[in-house]
């Protein structure tokens, strides 16, 4: 079983007195930016011209600066900009100012992974990839806890690179929770297969097809919302806080039976399909669809989400969303 970081593995001495680059200031950038300051590290936010998180950056009370003045500041350079504007970020903006004593840090291995990025071989490299959403990265902090986190090492030119890694994770909250050391192909790959699969892609399937398998045989649009959505995340608060058998103790014998025996046989039909999925990821097929999509202009991208954004279970959950039990009752922004 891999080593668990916590808490008492890690020290915020190699962040000390250094300044941290957050490029970024969206759902993982607000956070690490803010629970940074929080740890007592200096933090100035690289923004592009006419950002619309610009607002929010300055509310926060950071120094707002062009990326590449950011980077200049800065000991140490987390993108936390989209995956898919970091190669240009890191052209225009890093690369030009880098020397031994600036480490770029990444919350997602992509662009390092699939060669996006090829950083010169005198600088430190590595990863801190929070396993959840930047908000709750925020929300956990504030509330003493923490989100789990995945460091990686991609290159220690310092000798100590681990440590500073280690000390971004104490710093963000991770080491609360616990943290888990990786490599930038094992994150890149199970982050994407996780979050195609079994996360996003693969619950909102689960959710869309129960929801309109009712809806379409006739049942009330508000019994399928109530079904397939709201009670999905009374049972995964289960699993996730007393795993599967203990969620199997809550539920019935009738639900416990129809979970081992159609379960299966929906877990017989998609775990080829994830095979699938996984080898795509691993050949680099997703890596080179997405990055042609972006050179595209996202057109795939923006209709897709546009006609999930006008499905049935939209309107339906804009009228039962207040009876959702709140993650934290917080508002997302
Ligand atoms: N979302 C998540 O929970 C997780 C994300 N990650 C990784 O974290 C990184 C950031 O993702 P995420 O937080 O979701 O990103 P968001 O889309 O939430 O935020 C992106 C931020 O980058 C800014 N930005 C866009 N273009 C530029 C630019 N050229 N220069 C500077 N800033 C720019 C945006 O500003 P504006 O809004 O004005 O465009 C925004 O503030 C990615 O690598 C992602 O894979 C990892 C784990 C979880
Ligand atoms: C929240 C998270 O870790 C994801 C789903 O992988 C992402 O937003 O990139």
């Amino acid at each position: 079983m891999a080593k668990i970081y916590y808490e008492e593995d890690a020290t915020l001495e190699p962040l000390i007195g250094k300044t941290v680059a957050i490029l970024g200031y969206g759902s993982q950038g607000h956070a690490h930016a803010l629970n940074l300051r929080d740890s007592g590290i200096r933090v100035v936010v690289g923004l592009h011209q006419g950002s619309k998180s610009k607002r929010k950056a300055l509310e926060g009370g950071f120094p707002v600066l062009e990326p590449a003045r950011a980077v200049q500041e800065a000991d140490v350079i987390m993108f936390l900009t989209p995956d898919t504007v970091q190669p240009q970020i890191y052209k225009e903006s890093v690369e030009p100012y880098l020397n031994p004593s600036k480490s770029l840090a990444f919350a997602h291995g992509f662009n390092i992974h699939f060669k996006q990025i090829v950083p010169p071989k005198e600088v430190d490299v590595f990863m801190v990839a929070p396993k959840g959403p930047g908000h709750l990265v925020r929300w956990m902090y504030e509330e003493g806890k923490g989100v789990p986190a995945l460091i990686a090492i991609y290159q220690d030119a310092s000798g100590y690179c681990k440590d500073k890694a280690l000390a971004y994770a104490k710093a963000i909250g991770a080491t609360r929770a616990g943290v888990i050391e990786t490599t930038f192909k094992e994150e890149t790959e199970t982050d994407l297969f996780g979050e195609q699969t079994v996360l996003c892609g693969g619950v909102t399937a689960l959710i869309k097809a129960g929801f309109e398998t009712l809806v379409e045989a006739g049942y009330q649009p508000e019994v399928a919302y109530f079904e397939c959505l709201h009670e999905l995340k009374l049972i995964v608060d289960l699993i996730y806080q007393y795993g599967i058998a203990g969620m199997r103790y809550s539920i019935s014998d009738t639900a416990k039976y129809g979970d081992v025996t159609r379960g299966e046989r929906i877990y017989k039909l998609i775990k080829p399909l994830m095979k699938d999925i996984l080898s795509e990821i691993q050949k680099g097929e997703f890596a080179k669809e997405w990055i042609l999509e972006n050179q595209a202009g996202r057109p795939v991208f923006n209709a897709l989400l546009e006609r999930d954004r006008r499905h049935l279970i939209e309107e339906v959950g804009e009228k039962l969303r207040e009876m959702m039990p709140w993650i934290t009752g917080k508002e997302l922004k």
